[in-house]
């Protein structure tokens, strides 16, 4: 085994057109008990060279995270231009290889948020750089302004694709096979026109296309300057053993594949779609398309963390060698923020970053655990970046510093530094100085109610509330130019009248779609998370998948504290900046989307906010 892990470090560099990165990855895992090890590693890797068409070593698999591009196409996981652009630096913290930061022909927001993480990019010469990529349809102006966005990037990949199924052909593009071959033939190339070095292609639909077409459009877009191949198999329709042979058969008989990297996409309708990647890229995909949580389009794509720790954990017995670049330590930080983000909750068992993905609660497992944590582990939680606070020697208090509390939080997969350093730390003193034993599960509510936030329009400065035979509540909010508003109201029990409080100075009419309290401690003085869903009554929409109705779109937000109205409180307020922001923008891009404001009149929120 030793042999074959040294071979990754002793590849040559590669004369690329692109500028060298050698960037020390992760060590190489060895297998003691199907358990993976650091202790015995024996060298580090070398992220290979970036050549847009060609990876110098065959063994290593590059990670394509598309959750800012089908990740957002979740119902209601619709995300702020700053929340995008936390997710990408995290994404590079993570080592992704490739980012899709969105589709920049969508919408002036999508547009400019890919720019924006183009421009985080630009500079190659700081630690490892991602690919930024935008997709785009087969036509002139969605490929242009894809290259728009992305081209400030140091490395920029226009993605583009189009439909090659029969019934996609004939009833979506109405188009005929030949003229699909030709759009897609003459797309590829203008986007190569443009000075675009990376494209990449993907017959949508490939799972159901016929397999000769495949070949035939496959070879032209490869004459016609394509770089990368992905195969999508859009609605999650194969078995894994298909999908495999999928990519078998396209590697064998597509002319020119050779020079082009091959690359999986996989839905999750059958709930398939990380065995597919598996599958795909044990049968010779060097490419896999990903995303955080496996968030995506209808029941979502394959996840990221699970195919990493698939690859890392069984890549050297299973999958001849196979290996990423991933920095799995970072998959934890990587997950919550995107679950906060996107408002889309992990179930407790969802593998890898699920609440009990690490938990043993029965007696034979827990025994088997206290003998030999090899026994029901086959992941050690600190791989991912979880570490549980009996494992740690720092014990935070009310004494404690910011440099306790960073160690402590990088510890549990965070790392937070500067204003969001120092806001978390007066709340956390704030609690501190009220609670005796601060546990991890309060840091991470208070992470998430500090840091995980959209840009403040409205903030919650104090609530109050009291009891006169009805429920009464005062709420004292401060809008982002300064100005104090001081509202009160009665309702059916104090959280209900805090938020017909909220209500009486945002003037938004909103709907309470959901909300769920948590306590994520325990006693008394645990802290409670909410969690709501609201959705605008005159406000941003999306289009309805079925109806093709506009319906207004929801949006959530999250807030901790040990008080459980304050804690209501704040995330109402939240799910309400949010919704704020997309109105603001709406507006900037077309007065005529929303009559929001000449309705409403409420001057405070015309103030233009740049997410
Ligand atoms: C499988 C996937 O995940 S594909 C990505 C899906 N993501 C999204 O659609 C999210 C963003 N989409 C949007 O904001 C909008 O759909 C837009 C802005 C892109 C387009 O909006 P509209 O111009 O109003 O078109 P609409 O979405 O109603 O219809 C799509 C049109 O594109 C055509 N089209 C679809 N795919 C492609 C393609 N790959 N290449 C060229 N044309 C295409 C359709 O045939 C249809 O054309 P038609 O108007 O001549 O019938
Ligand atoms: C745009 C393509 C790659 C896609 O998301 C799909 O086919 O699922
Ligand atoms: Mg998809």
């Amino acid at each position: 085994m030793a042999s074959s892990i040294c071979k990754h470090a002793a590849i040559a560099p590669s004369p690329a057109a692109f500028r060298s990165t050698k960037i020390p990855i992760l060590p190489v895992y060895l297998f003691r008990n199907g358990r993976p090890s650091t202790a015995a590693a024996c060298c580090s890797l070398l992220r290979p060279h970036y050549i847009p068409n060609h990876i110098p070593d065959p063994n290593y698999v590059r990670i394509f995270d598309t959750t800012l591009r089908d990740g957002e196409q979740s119902p209601g996981a619709t995300m702020t231009t700053k929340e995008k652009l936390n997710i990408a630096r995290q994404l590079a913290r993570l080592g992704v290889d490739i980012i899709e930061a969105g589709f920049p022909a969508s919408s002036d927001a999508d547009f400019e948020a890919v720019q924006l993480i183009a421009r985080e990019f630009a500079n190659v010469d700081s630690g490892h750089v991602p690919v930024i990529c935008g997709l785009a349809r087969c036509n002139k102006r969605d490929i242009q302004r894809s290259w728009e966005a992305v081209k400030h990037a140091s490395k920029p990949r226009i993605h583009t694709f189009i439909a090659t199924s029969q019934i996609h052909m004939e009833f979506k593009l109405k188009m005929t096979p030949d003229q699909v071959v030709e759009k897609a033939r003459s797309m590829v190339a203008y986007a190569r026109s443009l000075g675009c070095q990376d494209v990449e292609f993907s017959p949508e639909d490939a799972g159901r296309s016929d397999r000769e077409f495949l070949y035939q459009i496959l070879g032209e877009v490869i004459k016609a300057g394509a770089t990368t191949l992905n195969i999508p198999d859009t609605v999650g329709y194969t078995l894994p053993a298909e999908f495999g042979q999928l990519i078998a058969d396209i590697k064998a008989n597509t002319p020119g594949i050779e020079n082009v990297i091959i690359s999986t996409h996989c839905q999750n309708d059958l709930g398939l779609s990380t065995a597919n990647t598996i599958a795909g890229a044990y049968s010779g995909a060097r490419q896999v398309e990903v995303t955080i949580n496996g968030i995506g389009e209808r029941a979502g794509n394959a996840s990221l963390e699970e195919v990493v720790m698939a690859i890392k954990c069984r890549g050297e017995q299973a999958l001849d060698g196979l290996y990423t670049g991933i920095n799995t330590q970072h998959i934890v930080m990587a997950s919550k923020m995107v679950e906060e983000y996107s408002g889309l909750r992990i179930q407790p068992h969802k593998a890898i970053v699920g609440a009990n993905a690490f938990a043993h609660e029965s007696g034979i497992h827990q025994d088997g655990m206290l003998k030999h944590k090899n026994t029901y582990e086959i992941i050690s939680p600190e791989d991912i970046g979880l570490v549980r606070s009996n494992e740690s020697g720092i014990v935070l208090g009310k004494l404690s510093g910011r440099h306790a509390l960073k160690a402590k939080m990088l510890e549990l997969g965070y790392d937070i530094d500067g204003k969001e350093l120092d806001d978390l730390f007066s709340r956390f003193k704030a609690v501190a100085g009220n609670k005796k034993n601060i546990s991890d599960d309060d840091l991470v509510a208070l992470v998430s109610d500090e840091v995980f936030q959209p840009q403040t329009i409205w903030k919650l400065e104090d609530v109050t509330c009291g009891s006169l035979g009805l429920s009464t509540a005062t709420v004292k909010l401060i809008h982002t130019n300064g100005d104090e508003h001081i509202s009160c109201s009665v309702g059916t029990g104090p959280v209900d009248a805090a938020y017909k409080a909220v209500d009486l100075v945002v003037k938004v009419p909103v709907t309470l779609l959901e909300y769920s309290m948590s306590g994520v401690t325990e006693g008394i003085d645990a802290i409670a998370t909410t969690r709501v869903l609201i959705r605008g009554e005159d406000s941003v929409t999306a289009t309805h998948a079925y109806t093709g109705e506009s319906v207004n779109r929801a949006f959530s937000g999250t807030g901790a504290s040990m008080d459980i109205v304050i804690s209501s409180v704040r995330a109402y307020v939240n799910a309400l900046n949010k919704l704020l922001g997309f109105k603001n923008r709406l507006k900037t891009e077309d007065p005529n989307k929303s009559k929001w404001e000449e309705e409403g009149g409420e001057t405070a929120f015309v103030t233009s906010s740049i997410y």
